[in-house]
């Protein structure tokens, strides 16, 4: 029997989890949302065909399954309104940022399995990489279940330790951001030199398209794959030599360290 799916809170991080399952053929039957505002549960509703309900207790008791999806500051409110009608044999998933596993059994008063997890938006297209750390009610079973559902929006790393869930933020789940900002940064710049914005999104895209598929599909080392592009006296190492005098690894460790800090001082902020 295929489990049915609650979603409390949908906004972008549901939405691209939900919409990379039903891509992949989960039945849009055995998907629940929920959101307070009435226009947004039309859209949803009318776009996905999933059934979109204003209240979470409502959801949570049809669901199997419950993927906690607001944000973090509102993550305790939010489920102590339904914990009393938690149900053993149901999974609690949580993907919000610095929200640990703790905070999360303790506000659902219960001891029911929870999976923290740290997702990425292109789940939305199947192309999510999603860090997962379980408590010790969740069963076998469950883990496979997750693993496999996760896989079907993209990929998944399991951590033995919930303090690594700060890096997976910053090498994941927040990733995606560094990248765009990146090729913004590039656009920008291939327009400044006279070329139109469609081209240089279509060419800054690609390489970075190109460059992230050979990291994963080529078994080489990555400083091998740059040094193939990196012709001595060349262009290439112009650019690589500019962002060494940038100090780029210092630039990267800063931008993921703050990240990293972040999220700390969130799980702080958030415990129980
Ligand atoms: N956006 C991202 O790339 C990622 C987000 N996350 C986590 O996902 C969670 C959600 O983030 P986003 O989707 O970006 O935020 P969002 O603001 O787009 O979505 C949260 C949704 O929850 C709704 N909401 C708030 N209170 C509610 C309530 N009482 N009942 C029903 N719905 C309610 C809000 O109206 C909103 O639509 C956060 O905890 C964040 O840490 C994790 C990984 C990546
Ligand atoms: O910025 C955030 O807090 C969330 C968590 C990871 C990505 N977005």
């Amino acid at each position: 029997m295929t489990p049915s799916i609650a979603f409390i809170g949908v906004g972008n991080m549901a939405r691209s989890i939900f919409s990379g399952l039903l891509a992949s053929g989960y039945p849009a039957k055995n998907i629940i949302g929920t959101s307070r505002t009435a226009e947004k549960r039309a859209h949803y509703a009318g776009e996905y065909g999933i059934t979109m309900l204003a209240d979470n207790l409502q959801a949570v008791q049809q669901a199997d399954v419950i993927v906690l999806c607001v944000k973090p500051a509102q993550m305790q409110s939010v489920i102590e309104a339904f914990a009393s009608q938690v149900r053993q044999d149901q999974l609690y998933i949580s993907v919000a940022a610095g929200v640990e596993i703790a905070a999360l059994s303790h506000w659902l008063n219960s001891s029911v399995a929870v999976v923290r997890s740290m997702p990425n938006t292109p789940s939305q297209i199947g192309a999510g990489m999603t860090g997962l750390i379980a408590n010790t009610q969740t069963t076998q079973a469950q883990k496979v279940w997750v693993t496999e559902l996760f896989a079907s929006i993209g990929d998944s790393v399991w951590v033995d330790d919930e303090a690594q869930m700060h890096t997976v933020t910053a090498l994941s789940g927040s990733a995606p951001a560094y990248f765009y900002r990146f090729v913004e940064a590039m656009i920008k710049e291939a327009k400044q030199q006279g070329l139109d914005e469609e081209s240089s999104r279509k060419l800054a895209s690609h390489a970075m398209l190109g460059a992230a598929r050979m990291v994963v599909e080529i078994d080489e080392p990555i400083a091998q794959l740059r040094q193939n592009i990196t012709s001595p006296n060349g262009t290439t190492e112009q650019a690589l030599l500019s962002f060494e005098a940038s100090n780029i690894d210092q630039v990267v460790a800063d931008a993921m360290t703050a990240c990293i800090d972040r999220s700390k001082v969130m799980a702080d902020d958030f415990s129980a």
